[in-house]
């Protein structure tokens, strides 16, 4: 099977410490993945590197899909001047959209994340909650094939965690997710397939369940145990 995105020996330093670390994976068509590590690890450079927000030292990154790649980025930034539809217009300008198109989309996503009431209200105004969905109504606006998402439900609170959660699960259909999380309830919900950096490097790659196994089922000890490092490298 053909990889959507392959991605081999990619490193990046930031001065002279190291943080990716000659890593390797691919991701396939309509699979959801879990990014996992410490604080630290290398995640949000990982997906820095991946949209070209940041320029790898070394390694390449093969995206064999045509289209664009869909990023909400670490901490959810937002333009703050701006209402909750003009964000999402100033957003959907950026894609060849016709009109009709961007006004479809844009009402697609404030009704998938629940945005409909706080359309008019101003970004600075919104809580934590809010601002995540807006962010994440952002990075769907466009039909991207592939999904990269940094915390997609830190500051959710439960009841709409599990509305993100389903949104993402559905996106599957027509979408690939890579999802960087603290949460490993999230992924136990969500994710086929997990990778671990542990310091910069891939301590593994493999099945939810193949991770959970590695601990007789045990998933938080099984992801402590590799994220830690303490553990042989499994690929
Ligand atoms: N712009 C930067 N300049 C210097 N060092 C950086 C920069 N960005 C990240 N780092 C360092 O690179 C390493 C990886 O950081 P990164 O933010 O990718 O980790 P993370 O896994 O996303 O962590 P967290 O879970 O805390 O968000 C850390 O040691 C961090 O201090």
């Amino acid at each position: 099977m053909t990889p959507i995105l392959s991605v081999r020996g990619l490193s990046k330093r930031f001065s002279a410490k190291p943080a990716l670390n000659d890593v390797s994976f691919d991701l396939y068509k309509g699979e959801i993945v879990a990014l996992l590590g410490l604080n630290g690890a290398g995640k949000s450079t990982a997906l820095s590197v991946l949209t070209g927000k940041l320029l790898a030292d070394e390694g390449e990154v093969s995206f064999y899909e045509s289209g664009i790649i869909g990023f909400l980025p670490e901490g959810a930034p937002l333009f703050e001047d701006l209402s909750v539809i003009e964000q999402l217009k100033t957003l959907a300008g950026l894609y060849d959209l016709s009109r009709a198109e961007r006004t479809d989309a844009i009402e697609r996503v404030l009704t998938d994340f629940e945005l409909s009431t706080v359309r008019k209200t101003a970004i600075s105004a919104l809580s934590k909650g809010f601002r995540r969905r807006v962010a994440l109504a952002g990075a769907f606006l466009p039909k991207a094939p592939l999904l990269l998402l940094d915390e997609p439900t830190d500051g959710l609170d439960p009841a709409q965690r599990d509305r993100v959660l389903d949104q993402l699960r559905k996106s599957r259909e027509d979408r690939t997710l890579l999802v960087s999380t603290h949460s490993l309830e999230d992924v136990a919900a969500i994710c086929d397939r997990v990778l671990i950096l542990t310091r910069g490097t891939l301590a593994f790659e493999g099945t939810l369940e193949a991770l959970r196994q590695s601990a007789n089922g045990d998933l938080k000890q099984a992801f402590l145990t590799l994220a830690d490092g303490t553990e042989e490298i499994t690929r």
